[in-house]
């Protein structure tokens, strides 16, 4: 076996139990041959990773995110959701290439390999080059064209669509099947119904799953109660995008019938507790979700929104205000967040990954727990979701392949990346102010 193993550290098992273990990888598969107790003979390998001192984790899975976005980081802050995407971020994305698309994303890609996240949702456009970015780094990903007709004539609303069905069928597999994809409507208020209705459809017949933005603000669901007398989850009931292996972002305004609906048609929810505060959309109810069976998975959203893509964050935000929206703080306890991080989010988006287990994807992040902010260890599975941040992790994993070792990104130029991006964020506000 053209083994790689990762020793010395304490794992964290799926049971959500942390045993001191050495994991053993099966490069030519991409999968965990074995977890042991390090004694007995251990299989020669290739390469060695030294998790001592540190906590081997299922790699971190950031299941909503617009990953080319990190070119409007701190572009527009600090206004609701309507207004914020009317009077900035469309304006502004108008003017995006595929260059620049390709440049954010690579950023993106950077960020999360940093921050230990091995698997991401992703919707936007220029899709292949997001995926040529994805195919690069070494990462994992559901991707989808973000579908949005509203202000469009029917031709350029039906190409929209036709241009995401398409997408999603070519690029399905791509990256060595690393890279799966999604018909991803915009949100049910962005799109018009007739073209949601022939999109999804066509979506169905290929097996192509759903993603789209559902109950994110109350501005986007009164309208929909109005002008149809029903709830969003209804609504996407209606259009048949209510599937098992559909995932909606955000689910904040919900109720009780529809997160009975959601749990009984197995459509998975994706929290994204930053980006719902910086908005000021509202509080998920996050305990109530899991609670009814639904799976619910985190993400960071786009960074113009959060204004990172780091997924501990996103642990810790979703413990916080879980326990506010609930007014109990025992609800979304540290188990459940590191849970939404992991396994939540990789049922979510029904990709590999999410458990160190025999015979799991291989997606791995090691996590130095050498640090004064992470002493003592009382319990390692608190400091993951209270503690510890993405700049904590020392390796990552995907597929097999180390991504980065001791901290050094090995399938991208740092510092090039950094400075693509950095130059053509620059480019882009020039050409939006000459506008
Ligand atoms: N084909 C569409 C692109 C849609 S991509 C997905 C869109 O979601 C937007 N977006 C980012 N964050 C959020 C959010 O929190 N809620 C809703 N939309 C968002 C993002 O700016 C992007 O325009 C077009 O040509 O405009
Ligand atoms: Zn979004």
């Amino acid at each position: 076996m053209n083994a790689l193993r990762v020793t010395g550290g304490r794992v964290l098992r799926p049971d959500g139990s942390v045993t001191e273990s050495d994991v053993t990888v099966d490069r030519d598969t991409g999968t965990i041959a074995s977890v042991d107790d390090g004694d007995g003979t251990p299989p020669s390998a290739a390469e060695t990773l030294d998790a001592s001192g540190s906590l081997v984790i299922p790699g971190l899975v950031n299941a909503h995110t617009h990953v080319a976005m990190t070119l409007l980081r701190g572009y527009a802050d600090d206004k609701p959701l309507d207004p914020w995407l009317r009077e900035d971020i469309w304006p502004a994305e108008a003017e995006l290439t595929p260059d620049d698309i390709e440049a954010g994303a690579e950023l993106g890609a950077l960020e999360m390999i940093r921050s230990g996240t091995t698997a991401f949702a992703d919707m936007y456009f220029s899709m292949d080059r997001v995926a040529d970015v994805v195919d690069r780094a070494g990462l994992r990903a559901r991707l989808g064209h973000g579908v949005v007709t509203v202000g469009k004539d029917d031709a350029a609303a039906r190409a929209d669509v036709e241009e995401s069905l398409a997408v999603a069928r070519e690029l399905d597999g791509a990256a060595d099947g690393r890279i799966r994809t999604a018909f991803m409507p915009h949100s049910l208020t962005t799109v018009g119904e007739e073209f949601l209705r022939e999109g999804v459809a066509e979506a169905r017949e290929a097996g192509i799953p759903v993603h789209l933005h559902a109950n994110e603000t109350v501005e986007e669901v009164d309208p929909i109660v109005d002008e149809r007398g029903e709830r969003p989850i209804a609504y996407a009931a209606d259009i048949d995008a209510l599937g098992p292996d559909d995932f909606f972002a955000h689910g904040v305004h919900v109720d009780d019938t529809e997160i009975e609906r959601l749990a009984a048609a197995g459509t998975a929810v994706v929290h994204c507790p930053a980006s719902n505060m910086k908005l000021a959309s509202g509080m998920a109810p996050v305990q109530r979700l899991r609670e009814a069976g639904v799976t619910v998975g985190l993400g960071t959203d786009g960074a113009a929104s959060n204004n990172d893509l780091d997924v501990f964050d996103e642990m810790r935000d979703a413990a916080m205000l879980g326990k506010l929206a609930a007014d109990d703080a025992s609800a979304v306890p540290a188990a459940a967040v590191v849970e939404m991080a992991t396994d939540g989010g990789a049922d979510a988006l029904n990709l590999p990954g999410g458990r160190i287990e025999a015979g799991a994807a291989a997606d791995l992040a090691v996590v130095d727990l050498d640090a004064p902010h992470l002493t003592p260890v009382h319990d390692p599975v608190s400091h993951l979701a209270y503690a510890a941040r993405g700049s904590d992790v020392r390796h990552t994993v995907c597929d097999g392949d180390v991504l980065m070792r001791d901290r050094e990104v090995l399938t991208l130029d740092a510092e090039a990346v950094q400075q693509r991006a950095a130059d053509a964020a620059r480019d882009l506000v020039d050409r939006v102010e000459s506008a």
